[in-house]
């Protein structure tokens, strides 16, 4: 019977057959042990040496890590084995023999395994934390189209920036000047207008030139839209939906989980609502706890740690000074100074995941920012055309995916939470 090892337990005590890759081993002149993956997980294969073929003991002492194999074997059930399950290895056929693969089971460097992340990926920690990758994407879609969303992609190529004009990514557009998309969002809002609430999930492109744990030059972003929501309302949907992710892994990835050795305590904790602090008061805290900073300046990453480790869950810093804002966020009606935005900031020093705000729906305003921002209204003329023709209150959001995989999982650096990560100086492989 072939098989799969995530299928190897309706099979018990049969003998079946799974294609596989030797990932590593270990042996003494009567036994081996082969750490065998398919790309579904990791079973044990144990070779006997009393009770298989002379020529199977020698190909198990003798194949190399990273060779691919047809491994035939009895399933064992077994509660010592991660899997709960073991093979006893009755034939093995080698399909195609790795030699010197690179990735030996020593430590090695970051940017070797980054030169290596061809291969990197097939690690059982990298394999962990695609599964976790793939289970929040699973959850994003469950979550939206049980709310009544819709999936609409914005472009990539596009002919206006979102997010100000210092990180746009240039390329030409036969003969006009185009920009990788920075943020879906102005197209997801025209999308809002027609289909009321949206979501979108897609790559997005900053030419930032910052070398942190949290930047990458390609990021995948999910940007959610919604005609006839306030920022009140807004926040709600955002916690609910990072909520329902967190639940969803806690859930269906433990196995990965306990393979990071992440503290599951602390994500049992993300269930909403979640904690909202004012700019306000949130620059109130910092200098009163020592940090150097002034109304009206934005937060870095220490302030935003410094501002999260009084809460267990994520945290919404809100209404930040207008000028150090986007040019669409809606100001306070009541104090024009600042917007109804709201930034989430994940807890134990992750920082901020999620970006969004109210957008101004009055025409006039929109056109006041636009001469404030240098914006071309020849080129913006369609997202004005979403003002004049019917303007509603809308909110949204844009969660960055990879810094919500280093969260849940736990990792040191967003490289770790993209299969090929784009960064400073780095475009291989
Ligand atoms: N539809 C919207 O309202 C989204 C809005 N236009 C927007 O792009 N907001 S954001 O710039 O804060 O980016 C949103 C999130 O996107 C993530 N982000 C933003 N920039 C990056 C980089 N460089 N690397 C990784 N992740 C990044 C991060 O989690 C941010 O909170
Ligand atoms: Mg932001």
């Amino acid at each position: 019977m072939k098989t799969t090892i995530s299928q190897v337990g309706k099979y018990t005590d049969q003998e079946v057959t799974i294609g596989a890759w030797l990932a590593n081993k270990r042996s003494s002149g009567k036994i081996a042990f082969l750490q065998l993956r398919d790309g579904t997980g990791f079973i044990q294969g144990v070779v006997v040496k009393a009770e298989v073929a002379e020529e199977v003991f020698t190909l198990a002492k003798n194949i190399t890590q990273e060779s691919s194999l047809y491994v035939k074997g009895i399933v064992r059930s077994d509660e010592r084995a991660p899997s709960g399950y073991e093979l006893t290895v009755t034939g093995i056929e080698v399909i195609h023999e790795a030699v010197d693969y690179p990735i030996t089971p020593k430590e090695h460097g970051t940017e070797f395994l980054m030169d290596h992340r061809h291969l990197w990926l097939r690690s059982k920690r990298q394999h962990a934390v695609m599964k976790v990758r793939n289970e929040l994407i699973r959850a994003t879609y469950e979550f939206f189209n049980e709310n009544g969303f819709t999936k609409v992609d914005p472009p990539i190529l596009t002919g206006s920036s979102a997010e100000g004009t210092t990180n746009l990514f240039h390329t030409k557009y036969f003969d006009e000047d185009a920009y990788l998309s920075q943020s879906g969002q102005l197209y997801m809002e025209a999308a809002a207008m027609a289909l009321g609430k949206v979501f979108s999930f897609g790559p997005t492109f900053r030419a930032e030139k910052s070398k942190t744990r949290r930047h990458l030059i390609e990021f995948w972003m999910i940007e959610p839209e919604m005609a006839f929501v306030d920022h009140e309302e807004n926040l709600q949907v955002q916690e609910q939906y990072v909520s329902y992710m967190v639940q969803s892994v806690l859930k269906n990835c433990q196995l990965e989980l306990s393979v990071l050795g992440r503290d599951t305590a602390k994500l049992e904790q993300v269930v909403g609502p979640f904690p909202r602090i004012s700019y306000d008061d949130a620059i109130k805290f910092l200098q009163e706890n020592g940090h150097e900073i002034e109304w009206g300046e934005d937060f870095g990453a220490p302030h935003e740690t410094a501002i999260a480790e009084s809460f267990d869950k994520p945290v919404f810093i809100t209404n930040y000074p207008a000028e150090i804002k986007a040019f669409y966020m809606k100001p306070d009606p009541n104090r024009p100074e600042v917007v109804l935005c709201a930034d989430m900031i994940a807890p134990e020093g992750y920082g901020e995941i999620i970006g969004g705000s109210q957008r101004i729906d009055d025409m006039e305003l929109l056109e006041e920012r636009f001469k404030e921002h240098n914006l071309s209204e020849e080129t913006y003329k369609w997202y004005l055309d979403l003002r004049r023709y019917g303007s509603v209150p809308h909110s949204g959001f844009g969660l960055g995916l990879e810094r919500t995989v280093a969260w849940v999982c736990g990792l040191e650096h967003v490289r770790e939470t993209i299969p090929f990560p784009r960064l400073l100086n780095r475009l291989y492989p």
